[in-house]
């Protein structure tokens, strides 16, 4: 296993298959992607790069965007890279789950998390740009069938969905599904400005009820995120809190290399300046252990981003 200069071990990849996407998120951060890349990974070179991962310690991969489901060889990618992975995950937007989640856990995927940010229609639209809820329901019902567990996103913001938190708590018990409740993030530059500060909800306060209403708590190795579990008219709701902004325990525990949809290493969500090109050496015939050489210097420039 490969180990960081602040001793963080890296067992994750997190892989942005595309930065193409259907919906308009008004907040979205685009996986820290700055610049629209039109280049993506080939499901030979996905496959490729998780091998040679694997041989270096990596069993967890998570498959994000964009939007990954509208790529066409999605089944494809899922198929060829489950070899290698114990946990395959994705996060999507849940437009295409309803036609995907049986092929997609035929074909290997292990587990979902759909962003589900309001059960109203209107807001749902209004933070999307997209009149897609009743898809994404009708998503999430099909995918509890076949993969588990499915997680739903909900990025809580100040105005918009706030009000919806524990109406979201209630409706993950009653689907059998486990609501994170994300806090919405920025670099430090961007956490400064008047948009940001309009929708910033805080989870502390929300943190701290729910540790007084579970019946139990547990943490989570992955940046020491809390889970709780909190009872429902519909039974118990799980509960797990995203909390990353000014979080140095989140950070010093982060154990994920995340990788551009044009084939950079990317070693921190909020840092600009921080990619490393493998593609390149790859489509000029570069040895895996050339390729591995360019994944150790990654892990080198790995830092605590909050600190
Ligand atoms: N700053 C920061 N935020 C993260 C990180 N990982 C997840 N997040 C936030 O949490 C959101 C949801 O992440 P998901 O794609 O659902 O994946 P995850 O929850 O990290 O992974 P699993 O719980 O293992 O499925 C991300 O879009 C980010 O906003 C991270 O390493 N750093
Ligand atoms: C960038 S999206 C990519 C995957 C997929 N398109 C989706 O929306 O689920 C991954 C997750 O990041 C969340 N997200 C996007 N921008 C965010 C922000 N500024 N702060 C917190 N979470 C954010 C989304 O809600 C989603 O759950
Ligand atoms: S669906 Fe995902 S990638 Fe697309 S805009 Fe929304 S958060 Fe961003
Ligand atoms: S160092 Fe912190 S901000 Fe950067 S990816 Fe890891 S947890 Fe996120």
């Amino acid at each position: 296993m490969l180990y960081d200069r602040f001793g963080r071990p890296v067992t994750n990849l997190r892989i942005s298959l595309t930065q193409e996407c259907n919906y308009r998120c008004f907040f979205c951060h685009r996986e820290g992607q700055r610049f629209l890349a039109k280049n993506e990974l080939t499901p030979e070179e996905i496959e490729r790069l998780v091998r040679i991962a694997s041989r270096l310690g990596i069993r967890k991969v998570k498959l994000t965007g964009g939007e990954p489901t509208v790529r066409e060889d999605i089944l494809e990618i899922v198929k060829r890279i489950k070899p290698y992975v114990i946990d395959l995950s994705m996060t999507t937007n849940g437009s295409r789950l309803k036609e995907l989640a049986k092929p997609l856990a035929k074909a290997g995927l292990d587990r979902v998390n759909v962003s589900l940010h309001s059960l109203k229609p209107e807001v749902y639209k209004r933070i999307t740009g997209v009149d897609g809820l009743e898809a994404v329901l009708e998503g999430i019902e099909e995918a509890v069938k076949y993969l588990s567990p499915v997680k739903l996103n909900m990025t809580v913001m100040k105005g918009l969905n706030d009000g919806e938190i524990w109406d979201m708590v209630e409706f993950a018990a009653k689907t059998g599904t486990i609501l994170q409740l994300i806090e919405l993030e920025a670099p430090r530059e961007m956490a400064e400005t008047a948009f940001f500060r309009k929708y910033f909800y805080p989870l502390k306060p929300v943190e701290e009820k729910l540790e007084k209403l579970a019946v139990e708590t547990k943490e989570r190795r992955m940046h020491r995120r809390k889970k709780y579990f909190i009872p429902t008219d519909y039974g118990i709701a799980e509960v797990e809190v995203v909390r990353a902004m000014h979080n140095t325990v989140f950070c010093a525990n982060c154990t994920r290399l995340r990788v551009t949809s044009d084939g950079k290493f990317k070693t921190c969500l909020l840092r600009n300046n921080d990619l490393i090109d493998f593609l390149s050496a790859m489509r000029n015939g570069a040895s895996d252990e050339e390729i591995v050489e360019i994944f150790k210097r990654a892990v080198l420039m790995r830092e605590p981003y909050w600190k």
